[in-house]
């Protein structure tokens, strides 16, 4: 794999789910016309590329398809529409080349790392077996090897070795987080894709999960995907940060250019409403209005019935990704404008694509 070519990539992938009726549409449905299946658009066209060693960043509202795309990053979803690529080959023509299980070992390079460890835990099995596990079915490892294995993981991640032998419900909740890492790591991951790893712990437990994540990052080389409603912890760890709003990613940007002079409307209410931070948020005016229906988004730019810099345009077109100088990329109109009136001075990245218009738009 050539040294610039990203680890994963997602190019305009889309999830729609869709949705039976509910109950009370059932019933109404007796009375009148048959109830429909809604379309739940999660994620809509979304690029975005991850580079070998970065910690990416990924955040945005409740609901607006963070864990949707690290299930489609991380292909526990499948595509709706657009392609997955990782170390530089799409995986769909991957699965088709490769007998399945080389296939699905190829894959285990990424691994997620859930938020409730609790949850994802079988409570029957001993961590044991649950960290070594997916190493013998893989093959990675024989069953004689398998109790080294697991107490080299658990060292790694700060457990004694000889609780293997114990259930989940015997830890607390920062060690059963260990224990999840634990397992991520078990298959030699490159990337881990973080999903509110930290979100169900206790602040001060949180900050050791982060630091230990960051160890693993130098020790292993690791990539990290990392989604989080909380900014403060996101600004901390990323090198990078994606905003994702309604299904879309509305700005890609350097962690601390993000945090110091967000660009996007939205970023920019969402830092203003961010108790935790330290920007000058009295730039910005916090976000009016209710997150629309991912079942129903409005026209043009999804942001444009909230955003208070709206232009007619917005809610006609969707306004694309595009760079904004110093490896920063906004899809808003306003910004758009901006960068074709100044084009010379907006660099086009590899892969990126000039559309109708000559705005650069490309991968984030
Ligand atoms: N399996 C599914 N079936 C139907 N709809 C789904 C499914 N998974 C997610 N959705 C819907 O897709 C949209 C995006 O959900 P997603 O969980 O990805 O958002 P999120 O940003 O991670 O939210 P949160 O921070 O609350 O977890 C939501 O409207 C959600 O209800």
């Amino acid at each position: 794999m050539h040294p610039s070519t990203p680890l994963l990539e997602l190019r305009a992938a889309s999830k729609r789910f869709v949705k039976k009726a509910d109950a009370a549409a059932r019933l109404a449905g007796l009375l009148g016309a048959p109830p429909r299946a809604q379309t739940v658009h999660a994620v809509d066209a979304v690029s975005l590329a991850v580079r070998s060693g970065e910690v990416v960043g990924l955040v945005g509202e409740s609901g607006c398809g963070k864990s949707t795309l690290g299930r489609l990053a991380a292909g526990l979803h499948g595509l709706s529409e657009g392609e997955r690529w990782w170390q530089g080959e799409n995986t769909a023509a991957l699965a088709q080349r490769l007998p399945r299980a080389d296939y699905r070992r190829h894959m285990l390079g990424i691994q997620m790392v859930f938020q409730d460890p609790y949850a994802s835990l079988n409570p029957r099995l001993r961590v044991q077996q649950i960290v070594g596990e997916a190493p013998l079915a893989h093959g990675l490892v024989d069953a004689g090897q398998q109790q080294e294995l697991v107490a080299g993981l658990l060292r790694r991640v700060g457990l004694d070795p000889q609780l293997m032998r114990r259930y989940p419900h015997q830890f607390s909740g920062g060690q059963r987080a260990r224990i999840g890492i634990a397992r991520a790591l078990a298959v030699r991951p490159r990337l881990l894709i973080c999903d509110e790893a930290v979100a169900a712990l206790d602040v001060s437990i949180q900050a050791q999960v982060i630091n230990l994540f960051m160890q693993l990052r130098e020790e292993l080389r690791l990539t990290y995907l990392f989604i989080s409603h909380d900014l403060g912890v996101v600004r901390h760890i990323s090198d990078r940060v994606l905003v994702m709003y309604l299904g879309r990613v509305v700005e890609s940007a350097p962690a601390e250019a993000l945090f110091e002079a967000p660009l996007h409307p939205y970023t920019q209410g969402l830092l203003a409403e961010a108790p935790t931070l330290e920007v000058r948020r009295k730039r910005f005016v916090a976000i009016r209005g209710e997150i629309p229906s991912p079942m129903n988004p409005p026209r043009g730019c999804h942001f444009h019935p909230r955003c208070t810099q709206a232009l007619p345009r917005c809610a006609e077109e969707a306004p694309l990704l595009a760079p904004a100088g110093g490896d920063r990329w906004v899809a808003c109109h306003r910004i758009d404008t901006q960068a074709l009136d100044g084009a010379a001075s907006y660099k086009t990245r590899s892969g990126g694509v000039k559309n109708l218009q000559g705005a650069v738009t490309g991968l984030c």
